[in-house]
């Protein structure tokens, strides 16, 4: 097992530092080994247990990195057989405690297990177990990870930031636990997402462990039944609103600039009004984004470009596809914009293109009375839609009989709304490869699964889940890919292109280097297949290229102050592939390092 898992691993090493610097710890005895992040467990070698106070604290053997490695993959598999049989649920959580338990203990071996087997672990500790773990916090909540910062912390921030024990921090995701994936409110329990994707950063983009920082900002809850849990363990209040709201995040912002100024914010699963108001608030102002409006559009753009490619038409030609968007939140919304930007570049101002947005109340028209002005630029005129028989609020259903779409988009949070006569009018649509995109998480907010829609919307569809599955045997030994388009994609990229070029903010032009890197990734013969984006196993590699890609938009854009030994002028003069090198050398991998010198 450690075989198969080094030969995977050694592509990892390609990118890193093989050797860890000499890394030195002031602590000494138990304090080491309750420290996860130099606890090495049974594999102290004798001279560390020596000098560093470890003797009698341990049982005598040294067991090998190799061996603790293969002993836990052991128990991993002997829980997946144990628990066979049990509810999905069950199963789900005994993973992640086991995965949980390990990281409380010892990050190295946890991180090196996570990248070794992202595939398998990746729906543990993100999509969909994360969202149940969330749903279940209170009653699962050992230890915290990360920080906390509520409404009743106001005025403290500025002191409270400097509780967080390491001296440099380069990654954040912060959430306020408002609209965790589809599950809703979920207040302070949400910490699980920012500590999910965190976890995706050390595993996709090699963030160091030590420089990533959760952050839950608990303004209160508007979940009922939350509010009334005698073990809910955030704070029992309605939400914020307004300008209160602001100026607890406001208050959050400066605190973390005032100790960090160059690390990079990510903002996720706020709601739609507060995804949007915080990222034009603080966008310009210093190097953040929000990963549901656009890490999601980028990654949505990608594999609607491949579709493009699947029916063996131009690029250019995505200016003529009819998208159906379902859903007009922070990600349906910020997928059309990002499609609009694309459509204007490939069509000039002139171009047309032919999109429709459904919400809760049906299909958005200019007649919508007190229309989100967000979601304007894409509700469609009268003129536009009455050939088509369309009017405002028309149903899905209607709106797909009608309209034929290319491609239908789902980022809705309601799991099964492409239901059986849904997806059989698929068949009608105007593509040859008609494209079907349930991107709503977890899995059970997915708007179909894979098995029906290539059953009721034919085998020649091209699909896409936010949340994995399995691929479909359509007998014949031919089989239907499922397709994860998932933001995890891209945000690794994102945030590390950003950080090491030092970027002043994420602009427009970085995002759009960013979706375009990951679309241009897949061979054609990959695209023909139906396979729209790389296997989660090379997530190191294709973030690798897109975190380059994005420190080379912001070089061009004269937004890189440069991060590190690295400054500015030096990051103008790279070529494309030593920015490739700059950003793999960068990555953190996991090994144990030395804790004394020779
Ligand atoms: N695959 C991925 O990478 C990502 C997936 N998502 C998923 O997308 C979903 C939505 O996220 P947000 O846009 O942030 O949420 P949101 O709450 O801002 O928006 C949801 C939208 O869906 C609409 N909607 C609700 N019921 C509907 C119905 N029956 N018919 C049509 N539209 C309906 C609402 O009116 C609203 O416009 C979530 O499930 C989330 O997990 C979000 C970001 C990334
Ligand atoms: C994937 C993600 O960011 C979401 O579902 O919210
Ligand atoms: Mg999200």
């Amino acid at each position: 097992m450690w075989r198969a898992a080094r030969s995977a691993a050694s592509t990892f090493r390609r990118f890193s530092t093989a050797i860890p610097a000499p890394c030195m710890v002031h602590k000494r005895g138990a304090d080491i080994l309750h420290d996860p992040w130099f606890n090495k467990d049974t594999g102290f070698p004798m001279t560390e247990r020596d000098r560093l106070g470890l003797r009698g604290l341990l049982p005598p053997r040294v067991i090998s990195f190799e061996q603790q490695y293969d002993r836990f993959m052991e128990s991993f598999r002997s829980l997946e057989k144990n628990t066979e049989g049990q509810p999905d649920s069950v199963v789900s959580l005994a993973k992640w405690r086991i995965l949980n338990r390990l990281h409380d203990r010892n990050e190295t071996l946890y991180y090196r297990v996570l990248i070794d087997n992202i595939k398998d672990f990746a729906p543990i500790i993100y999509t969909p177990t994360v969202g149940l773990v969330c749903q279940n916090y209170s009653g699962l909540f050992r230890r915290p990870r990360g920080m906390y910062f509520s409404a009743k912390d106001k005025g403290e921030m500025m002191s409270m930031i400097f509780n967080w024990p390491s001296t440099q921090v380069d990654m954040i995701v912060l959430t306020d636990g408002s609209r965790i994936l589809g599950l809703g409110d979920l207040g302070v329990q949400g910490i699980g997402i920012p500590i999910g994707k965190l976890d995706m950063y050390v595993a996709a983009a090699g963030i160091n462990p030590q420089r990533v920082l959760p952050v839950m900002l608990d303004v209160g809850t508007n979940n009922q039944k939350l509010l009334e849990d005698p073990l809910y363990l955030g704070l029992r209040q309605p939400r914020l609103e307004g300008e209160e709201y602001l100026s607890i995040v406001d208050e959050f912002v400066e605190a973390v600039h005032a100790r960090w100024p160059k690390a990079v914010v990510q903002f996720e699963d706020f709601q739609a009004k507060w995804a949007f108001e915080t990222l034009d608030r603080y966008r310009k102002k210093f190097c953040m984004f929000n990963d549901d409006i656009q890490g999601t559009a980028g990654v949505a753009l990608a594999g609607l470009l491949g579709t493009v490619r699947a029916q063996g038409r131009p690029l250019t030609d995505f200016a003529n596809q009819k998208i159906v968007v379902v859903g007009a939140g922070s990600a349906g919304l910020g997928v059309l914009k990002m499609a609009l930007q694309a459509v204007s570049r490939m069509g000039g101002p002139s171009a047309d293109p032919h999109f429709f947005l459904l919400d809760k109340n049906g299909l958005i028209t200019k007649d919508r009375k007190d229309i989100d002005p967000a979601a304007l630029p894409f509700a469609k005129a009268h003129h536009e839609i009455e050939g088509l028989g369309l009017h405002e609020g028309a149903g899905l259903t209607e709106v797909v009989k009608k309209v034929n779409p290319h491609v239908l988009l789902g980022l809705s949070g309601v799991g099964g709304i492409f239901h059986e006569e849904v997806l059989r009018a698929m068949r009608e649509s105007d593509s040859v490869r008609p494209a079907i995109f349930a991107m709503s998480n977890p899995t059970n907010n997915a708007e179909c699964c894979p098995v029906d829609a290539f059953k009721l919307a034919g085998e020649d569809i091209v699909f896409a889940s936010g949340s994995p599955f399995v691929n479909v045997d359509l007998g014949n030994g031919k089989i239907g890919h499922v397709n994860q388009a998932n933001n995890m994609y891209l945000f690794p990229g994102i945030g590390l292109g950003a950080l090491l070029s030092g970027a002043r903010n994420i602009s427009d032009t970085m995002l759009e280097a960013a979706a375009e890197c990951l679309a241009s990734y897949m061979s054609d013969d990959e695209i023909k297949r139906g396979i729209l984006y790389p296997s989660i196993n090379d997530i190191r590699d294709i973030t690798a290229e897109v975190g380059a890609a994005v420190l080379r938009a912001a070089v061009a854009e004269d937004l890189a102050e440069g991060h590190g030994d690295v400054g500015a002028r030096e990051l103008q003069h790279m070529s494309k592939e030593e920015t490739i090198e700059l950003v793999r050398h960068n990555m953190w991998y996991p090994v144990y390092g030395p804790l004394v010198h020779d």
